[in-house]
């Protein structure tokens, strides 16, 4: 029989992307709530109710709203949203993080999808800071391009009307919303700093992790770390600095569920800069929710992918 999924937020950037990414599937049911009353407490909890699985395309207090909503029904979550990715009893789904993180997927209750610029940080960091080729206490300088839909419907809204045009550099007073998880999942004992910037196009990520002082030896255990880190994965790879040199093409890998890593830098002088590229709304969103969903249910992880 098949698995009956709800997707609350459906009409929302993430929630359409999740839904083209599942619609086609024998294996999943879609359970759906009359759009005009899709913000109703009333008629989400009754497709919570029905579901086995939701997964929450929402801004933060409404995911919140659903959590509580969810609880009598015992129906299993994937929150999309940053309200629980530092929670306690919340598995933070990004199976490739660490040894174990995929069968704590499997069996969890709560999921918690990471968020985009975070995946692509703590992919690059915590191999660094476990394999003991960065300090975990050492201050790290992080920066990075996302498309625009990262910035959900309001910034798509405002590109598309001609409202926004151009490109800019935000969050430079060190607020980010992802600095928390990228702290705790990346083993980090001092914040880095983190100075993202959006696009003038659409989709598609790219982010760099400067690493000044790593020294010429440095460059070796960095890539070695990251290969061991990710040996046999399916969607996050150590590829050559070739791939994104002499240009980073952050719409690279667009339409995927992939994560592409990379070291560049001087080995002369010690000077690196690791790079990691997504598709804000595959790895860095809706696929990463799919992926989480595969895992929980027991079915291929590549399913919808
Ligand atoms: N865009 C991205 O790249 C990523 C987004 N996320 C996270 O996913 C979540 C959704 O983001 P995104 O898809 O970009 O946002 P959008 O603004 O595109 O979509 C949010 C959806 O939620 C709906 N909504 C708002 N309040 C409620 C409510 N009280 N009850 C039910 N539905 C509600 C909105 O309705 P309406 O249609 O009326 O606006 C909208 O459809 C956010 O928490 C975001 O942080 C995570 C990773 C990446
Ligand atoms: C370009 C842009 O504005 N991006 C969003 C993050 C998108 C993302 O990862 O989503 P979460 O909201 O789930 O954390 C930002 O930086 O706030």
């Amino acid at each position: 029989m098949a698995h009956k999924v709800f997707i609350d937020g459906e009409a929302g950037t993430t929630g359409l992307q999740i839904r083209e990414r599942l619609e086609g599937r024998a294996d999943i049911a879609l359970v759906q709530v009359d759009p005009a009353r899709r913000k109703d407490a009333g008629a989400r909890a009754e497709a919570l109710a029905e579901a086995e699985v939701a997964i929450l395309c929402l801004p933060d207090d409404a995911a919140r709203e659903t959590v509580d909503l969810a609880r009598a029904h015992g129906t299993r979550i994937i929150d999309a949203s940053t309200a629980h990715r530092v929670a306690e009893g919340w598995v933070f789904g990004f199976a490739e993080m660490a040894q174990g993180q995929r069968a704590a997927i499997a069996g969890a209750q709560y999921v918690s999808n990471p968020g985009c610029w975070s995946t692509c940080a703590i992919a690059l960091i915590r191999p660094l800071v476990a394999a003991g080729v960065i300090d975990a206490g050492q201050p790290l300088s992080i920066s990075g391009v996302s498309g625009y839909t990262g910035g959900g419907k309001s910034m798509i809204a405002e590109y598309e009307s001609g409202e926004a045009s151009g490109s800019f550099l935000y969050a430079a007073a060190q607020g980010h919303k992802h600095l928390p998880e990228i702290l705790k999942h990346g083993l980090l004992t001092a914040l880095p700093s983190f100075v993202p910037s959006v696009g003038a196009y659409a989709q598609g990520m790219a982010v760099a992790l400067h690493l000044p002082a790593l020294g010429p030896e440095g460059f070796a255990r960095a890539e070695a770390a990251l290969r061991a880190a990710y040996e046999g994965e399916r969607f996050v790879s150590v590829v050559a600095a070739s791939e994104n040199e002499p240009r980073v093409m952050p719409q690279r890998l667009n339409g995927t569920n992939r994560l592409d890593l990379s070291v560049h830098g001087n080995p002369e002088t010690g000077s690196a800069v690791l790079l990691a590229v997504l598709d804000n709304l595959g790895k860095g969103a809706s696929g990463a929710a799919v992926q989480n969903l595969n895992i929980m249910l027991g079915v291929d992880e590549g399913a919808g992918l």
